[in-house]
Formats: structure tokens, sequence, C-alpha cells
């Protein structure tokens, strides 16, 4: 009889390996979020369940249906994954799959006896308000839009804004849920320099949502009354920008690109700060291609469009990097750029001419026309961060207040 040997401690390569071991289900799950086919069957092959969840009871299949990996769904359901598993927020791979618009795999899992019990309708109620509470006869209204009128209204004896979308608009159902998915979007973004969704109007025969009102108007109304702005004033006010932009571009899990960053979309508070608005054309950057992200064109304003987006390419987050360098050189100048031509011409001639806005030396200060040359670079790739523009512009309003000993901003005088 052989006598039992005494166990000896596992030495280090063994201690990997249990180490790979242990995690090596998970392997699954990784391979499903990345796309990696082949890994998906290996994992299979090796026996793991495809039904295998993580911490959030998040399966393989609500990865790749979230993350747009139309043939690892196929797979996994082939392989007898559960199609209405739900993790721990009552999601199934359909509700995924469906919040990203993912189509193709939206039809895959409905065929399979796919449901969405979270539904997108369904993510708003938390935010909806009793429409008893506003009286939308005593509506004054401030403005119109491409989509609707925004009114301003008293709700819980606050003024706040009402924006309305048009019923022709609105009484499309795709439309209406792109809204409401734009607008669950905005709901959860909170920050000093993003004007604050409060809700959406239940009940309402239209689709009606209010945001926190801004009674200066917006950056177009100021430049229009004030003309060119003091240079402490243009640089704080594109800091307030450059600070709400970098929020959006920094949200996790996916970064927001706004797509429509013009004057009009930056309002003023009470006390002088500027805010980013209207993310209605905004686009979760998780909807992308292969290459970064299209656009269908005609989306966004011409006056302010990046010029890949012009020539209708795969664009990415400084698109508004773009948009961003030439509201700072309007507020320098005073109005936009080529102001007598035709929006679309000066769109045209910067995508495919290279034409940029004039910077004269005595209008823009050294640094701040370095900067916009950086922000409006042709090359994408070659444009700073908001992270990065963001430290670039305290150095300069740092300068400012040193060259002159004052800054002024917003009819404040600081010493
Ligand atoms: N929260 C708000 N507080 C105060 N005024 C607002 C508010 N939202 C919008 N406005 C005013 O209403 C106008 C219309 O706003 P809206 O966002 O509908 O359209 P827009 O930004 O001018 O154009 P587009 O729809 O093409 O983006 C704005 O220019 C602004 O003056």
């Amino acid at each position: 009889m052989e006598g039992s040997k005494p166990l000896s401690p596992p030495n280090k390569q063994q201690i990997a390996l249990q180490r790979v071991d242990s995690e090596r289900p998970y392997r699954l799950l990784y391979c499903s979020g990345k796309g990696d086919k082949a890994g998906v069957i290996q994992e299979l092959d090796n026996g793991v369940e495809p039904n295998l969840a993580d911490y959030d009871r998040r399966t393989a299949l609500h990865l790749a249906a979230c993350e747009g990996c139309t043939e690892i769904v196929v797979l996994l359901l082939e392989k007898g994954a559960d199609v209405n598993s739900t993790d721990r927020w009552g999601r199934t791979p359909l509700s995924d799959a469906r919040s990203v618009n993912h189509v193709e795999i939206c039809k895959i899992l409905e065929e399979h006896g796919g449901i969405d019990p979270v539904g997108l309708d369904s993510t708003i109620p938390c935010y909806e308000i009793d429409k008893s509470e506003v009286d939308m006869n005593e509506a004054v209204l401030i403005g119109e839009g491409a989509y609707g009128e925004v009114y301003v209204v008293k709700w819980r004896g606050t003024e706040v804004a009402a924006k309305t979308i048009r019923s022709s608009i609105a009484s499309n159902q795709m439309v209406r849920k792109t809204f409401l998915k734009e607008l669950a979007l905005w709901q959860k973004l909170r920050h000093p320099n993003i004007v604050q969704f409060l809700g959406v109007l239940k009940d309402s025969e239209r689709l009606i949502f209010l945001t926190e009102y801004l009674r200066n108007g917006s950056l177009y109304d100021i430049l229009r009354k004030k003309g060119r702005l003091d240079q402490p004033t243009a640089v704080a006010y594109a800091l307030d920008i450059a600070r709400g932009m970098n929020y959006l571009h920094q949200h996790k899990p996916h970064a927001i690109i706004h797509r429509d960053l013009t004057p009009r979309n930056v309002l003023q508070d009470e006390a002088g700060h500027l805010k980013v608005t209207d993310f209605g054309l905004s686009k979760n950057a998780h909807e992308k291609d292969a290459h970064g992200y299209k656009m269908t064109g005609g989306t966004g304003t011409y006056r302010y469009m990046a010029p890949e987006v012009y020539r209708r390419e795969s664009y990415g987050k400084s698109v508004d990097v773009f948009s961003f360098a030439l509201l700072v050189h309007e507020m320098f100048q005073g109005g936009p750029a080529n102001r007598e031509q035709a929006a679309e011409h000066v769109a045209d001639k910067r995508a495919y001419e290279d034409s940029r806005p004039y910077l004269s030396s005595y209008v823009y200060p050294e640094d701040i026309k370095r900067l916009l040359q950086e922000c409006w670079h042709k090359n994408p790739d070659c444009r700073p961060t908001f992270e990065e523009i963001i430290l670039k512009l305290e150095m300069i309003l740092e300068d400012l207040k040193g060259s002159k000993g004052v800054e002024s901003c917003c009819n404040c005088t600081i010493l």
C-alpha cells in the first residue's frame, strides 16, 4: 500500500494557475463584452455555463447585447443563454439593447422571446411631475427652438422653464422614445455648469419637460446685447463652459457628446455663471461604430460644426472642442466669425479649405490664440481635451488677473 505523502504548500506557479482558474469563468463575460467570438467559443467549449453572471447578475448575453456584439448574441442564444435573465436592476438583455438602440440585436432577442420589463418609458416615472402642479395657462413664452416653444412657468412656487416638444414631432412614437431616452440621460446629470433637468409633465398630451429657469438668457443674448466681452469675463465664461463640457465628456460609463454646442445652448444664471443645456441632440458615446461615431448629417448647427461632422465622417468627443473654440472666439470678437456669410458656406469652407476665423493680435492674447488654434485643429486627435483646456484657461485667467490687478466679470469687480 502506498503511503500518503504529506501536502506541501503550493509554489508560486501553482498559486498563479489557481488564480487564473478561479478567474477563468469570468473570461466568458469579458470576451462577450469585447466581441471576441473565438474567446467565447473557447470558454463555452471548456464547459463554462452560458448563464454565468457577475455580482450584479449581469450575464454574457447582457454584455454582448449592450455592447452591440450581434454575433455573440446569436451564439450565446444558440448555446442556451437565458434570453430573459434579469440583472440586479431588473434589466434583461433586451432592456440593454434597447437603451442603446441596437436595433438588430433587439430584433433577434425579441424573436427568441425577449421581453423588456424595464422599458424606456418606465425609466421616467421617478421624474414625472403631476401636471396639476404646473399651470400652463399662466405660462409666459420666452423662446422658441427647433423642437418647440420654451415657457417660464411656476412649479411649486418656483419659476422654472417648460420646454414643449411640438406635437408634430412628439406624436411620432419613435421620436418620442428618442426624446425620452435623451431626457433619461439628462436627468442623471448634476453639475454647476449643466442646466438642471427637473422632470417630465405626467399625462400631458404634449411632451413637456421642466428644467431650471435661467433668467439672464443665453450667451447669444448676452453677446447681442453687450458685443465683445472684456478678456477676464470671456475667459471666466470659457472656463464655465469647459467645466460643464468636461463633466459630460467624463461621464461614466459612457462619455456624453453634446454635438450642438452653440451660444444659444449656453445659459447664464443670476450669479453670472454659464451653464450648458439642450441635450436633445447629444448622443451617448456608447452608440458608436467601429471607428467612432457617425452623424446622420444635418444635426447640429452649421456655424459651429466640426469639419469631420460636416463631411459626415466618423467623429468623437473632440467635435465639442471645435465648437467650443468658436464660442470662445465669438466672446472675444463680440459676434460670430464670417457672420455676413451663410452658415452652411462657412462650414463648407472650414471642412474643405481648412478656413478658420482670423485671430487679430489686438483682440486675442497670445495664449488664447494658441489655445484656439489647438482646439480647432483639423486633426481631431490633436485637439486638447476639456480637462487640458481647463488647466490652460485657469493659468490664463491667473495671468490676466496678475497683469491687470482686476478681474471684472458679471458686473463684479474682484481686486
Ligand atoms: N432653461 C432656460 N432658462 C431660460 N431660458 C431658456 C431656457 N431654455 C431655453 N431658453 C430660451 O429659449 C430659447 C429657445 O431654446 P431652445 O433650447 O428650445 O432652442 P435653441 O437652443 O435656441 O435652438 P435649438 O432648438 O436649435 O437648439 C433659448 O435660446 C433661450 O433663450
